[in-house]
């Protein structure tokens, strides 16, 4: 499954896999550039923000329908150029429905903000993408409770005897990309915690510290991260979508 997922871009994306993880998640670092952050950071319409007791977030083009449809609507350019073109070369989404991503969530957690333990679900396909702007943060990695038996068949439980660091966090420097897919998207969990310091940062602690574009600014800090606002573009390609054609003729749903 993960395999048929990922086939065309296995070879680019294999040096990027955090080995001490379930299958598959993968981290880029500075997947964009400072000035591409920049640019992307002063484009966010500041209107659109919808706030949350511990985040705030938009959804572009829009948020889905309640029975998870997107309205087909293209997105915005700073959010197809230069991230979308760079998926595509990659070719992160050829294995999904519409083969690219038409939906992006964007969130913002000031220092001490957070979400929590969650999974994305099956409004989606299983491929997400997330570029981290402005700041480091600790992204939590948790089993899912009631996947406990798929866990042991596939030893990614909380005991000690697995062969996974579970539960562990992975971290998310600025400009970096995670990719999460296949097993990872469905049978685990994750989350940010609400707090100002990530600490105890070190290769034992954190999943992905080998692939971090520079961990000597963790250890210099004695391990810790201060937070200050980090902002997150989560790609995803939605499995419903309906045209505003079929929407006139009340076909809402229908394709
Ligand atoms: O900000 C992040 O890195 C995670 C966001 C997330 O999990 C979500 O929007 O579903
Ligand atoms: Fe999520």
């Amino acid at each position: 499954m993960a395999d048929a997922q990922l086939s065309d871009s296995e070879n680019t994306l294999e040096r990027y896999r955090v080995i001490t993880l379930p299958p598959d998640f993968f981290y880029i670092p500075n997947f964009i550039t400072k000035e591409e952050e920049e640019s992307i950071l002063q484009k966010i319409p500041a209107q659109r923000w919808i706030t949350l007791s511990h985040r705030r977030l938009q959804a572009h083009p829009s948020t889905l329908t309640k029975n998870n449809t997107l309205l087909a609507s293209p997105l915005p350019q700073w959010l197809e150029k230069p991230v979308i073109d760079r998926f595509k070369s990659m070719g992160l989404f050829d294995s999904t429905p519409h083969k690219a991503p038409n939906h992006v969530l964007v969130n913002e957690y000031n220092s001490g903000e957070g979400i929590m333990p969650h999974e994305d679900g099956s409004a989606y396909a299983h491929v997400v993408a997330t570029v981290s702007l402005g700041a480091s943060i600790c992204l939590e990695i948790t089993a899912k409770p009631a996947s406990k038996k798929v866990d042991q068949e596939n030893n990614i439980s909380d005991n000690t005897s697995s062969q996974y660091m579970i539960p562990t966090r992975i971290l998310q420097e600025p400009r970096s990309l995670l990719i999460t897919t296949g097993q990872a998207y469905e049978n685990l969990l994750h989350g940010i915690a609400s707090i100002e310091v990530d600490e105890d940062l070190n290769a034992q602690t954190v999943a992905n510290w080998d692939l971090l574009f520079d961990p000597t600014v963790f250890q210099k800090a004695g391990g810790r991260n201060e937070r200050s606002t980090r902002v997150s573009l989560t790609y995803r390609d939605v499995l419903k979508v309906s045209s505003a054609a079929s929407k006139v003729l009340g076909g809402l749903g229908r394709r």
